[in-house]
């Protein structure tokens, strides 16, 4: 499945928040979008779940413009791993949490069937966390309710993840284990990481946004170059290969002065 955002500019409260944002992803890839604070990356996000309609471009899916799907087979596409993990009410066990990834696929009956409960044991089972099926999901960590996050959109059988910040809450080890299993999903991804050492173990491209534009996309040492770091994250630090194959950013120990948020330039 192939996702490309084609020159899309967003406005909101009046204000360009985006600006002529492109980016593609091939079947497969797994593409990190990093970019400082208020940059703009969630908001590019919600263009491609399709949760917000960009006001000039196009997000295609599989070559499909978004906006020219029902919400409903753009969910069979797309399946969305948000950052806020703690909107679920009293009651509902991580099993039927993870059921709710399978509404795009009802019919008009909206009845399990047998797809739809495999699909589920499968992603209790990938994501390990069989052990907690019955329990009531406002009882869970913040990393437990994270997996079972990415569980209920690994049981929408999507062929795009878009995930926001996932690791957040995340242990180191859980970190590392469920990027992992994202890689070995094979699903195309457009995940946001604040973590640059994290994107690059993950990521096979990077995409850097700035004040709501692209300003630097490729294989992952063309972008963490020592003037982006600086010039993008104000930081004074370099990104290496090491001899086991990762890439590793090293930051110097002096920050450098802390600029304000910038906003994205008026079209
Ligand atoms: N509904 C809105 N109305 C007005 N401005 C908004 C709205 N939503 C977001 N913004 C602004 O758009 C800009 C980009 O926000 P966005 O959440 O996309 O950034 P981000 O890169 O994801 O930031 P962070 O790393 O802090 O999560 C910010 O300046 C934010 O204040």
């Amino acid at each position: 499945m192939k996702l490309t955002v084609e020159q899309i500019h967003v406005e909101l409260g009046h204000r360009p928040i985006l600006h002529d944002v492109h980016l593609e992803a091939q079947a497969g890839d797994i593409v990190g979008l990093i970019g400082p604070n208020g940059s703009g990356k969630s908001t590019l996000l919600r263009t491609v779940y399709r949760s917000l309609r960009p006001h000039r471009g196009v997000v295609r899916v599989d070559g499909d413009d978004v906006w020219a799907l029902s919400a409903r087979s753009a969910a069979r596409r797309t399946a969305a791993v948000l950052q806020d993990a703690s909107g679920h009410p009293t009651g509902m066990s991580v099993a039927e949490i993870i059921a709710l990834g399978r509404t795009p696929h009802h019919g008009l009956l909206g009845r399990d069937g047998a797809d739809d409960h495999q699909a589920v044991e499968s992603a209790l089972d990938s994501c390990a966390i069989r052990h907690m099926a019955e329990r009531d999901v406002t009882s869970l960590s913040g990393g437990e309710r994270q997996r079972v996050l990415l569980a209920r959109a690994l049981a929408q059988q999507p062929r795009l993840l878009v995930l926001d910040e996932l690791t957040n809450h995340l242990d180191i080890r859980a970190r590392f284990e469920l990027l992992e299993l994202i890689r070995s999903t094979g699903i195309t991804t457009l995940a946001v990481l604040h973590d640059l050492d994290l994107a690059a173990r993950l990521c096979d491209h990077l995409v850097a946004l700035h004040a709501g534009q692209v300003v630097a996309a490729g294989p992952v040492l063309d972008v963490l170059t020592p003037g982006l770091l600086r010039e993008v994250f104000g930081v004074a630090a370099t990104a290496e290969r090491h001899a086991d194959g990762i890439v590793r950013v090293t930051y110097a120990a002096q920050p450098l002065a802390l600029e304000p948020i910038r906003e994205a330039k008026v079209s």
